[in-house]
């Protein structure tokens, strides 16, 4: 009803204002955009379901999250495919790991700071009875 549509707009900036401020940190380039097809041939032959923050944004927009916890799950897929990737102990394999993990770290870390729980579980319960 009104009231849920209004807790979801709420939802939604708060998850445009956290995942700009992801994509603003340098660190964190590599996973701005999707993964160039002509840059990279042999990627979406090893990663199945590519993310991306730039694909996020979009997917905020089309109303595709209903909660934290589902725009979390996106941030985990953007950083295993990242760990599956990059498997390897060469030195750019491990610094692209270790700030796909510092994504993650630092994308729960924000939700956890600025984000109400009480909020959070109202968003879970419009999700869960949809
Ligand atoms: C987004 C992502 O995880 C990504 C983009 S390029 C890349 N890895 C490399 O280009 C080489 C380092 N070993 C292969 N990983």
């Amino acid at each position: 009803e009104e009231e849920e549509e209004a807790t979801l707009r709420e939802l939604r900036i708060f998850l445009r204002e956290i995942c700009a401020k992801l994509a603003r940190n340098r660190t964190f380039y590599i996973f701005t955009k999707p993964v160039d097809e002509e840059e990279v041939p042999d990627y979406r032959e090893i990663i199945k379901e590519p993310m991306d923050l730039e694909s996020m944004m979009t997917k905020i927009d089309k109303h595709e999250y209903e909660c934290a916890q589902d725009f979390l799950h996106d941030i985990d897929l953007i950083c295993t495919n990242a760990l599956e990737y990059n498997p390897d102990r060469n030195p750019e394999d491990k610094v692209i790991r270790h700030r796909a993990c510092t994504l993650r770290d630092t994308a729960y870390a924000y939700i956890k700071a600025e984000m109400d729980t009480d909020f959070e579980e109202k968003c879970r319960g419009i999700r869960d009875n949809r």
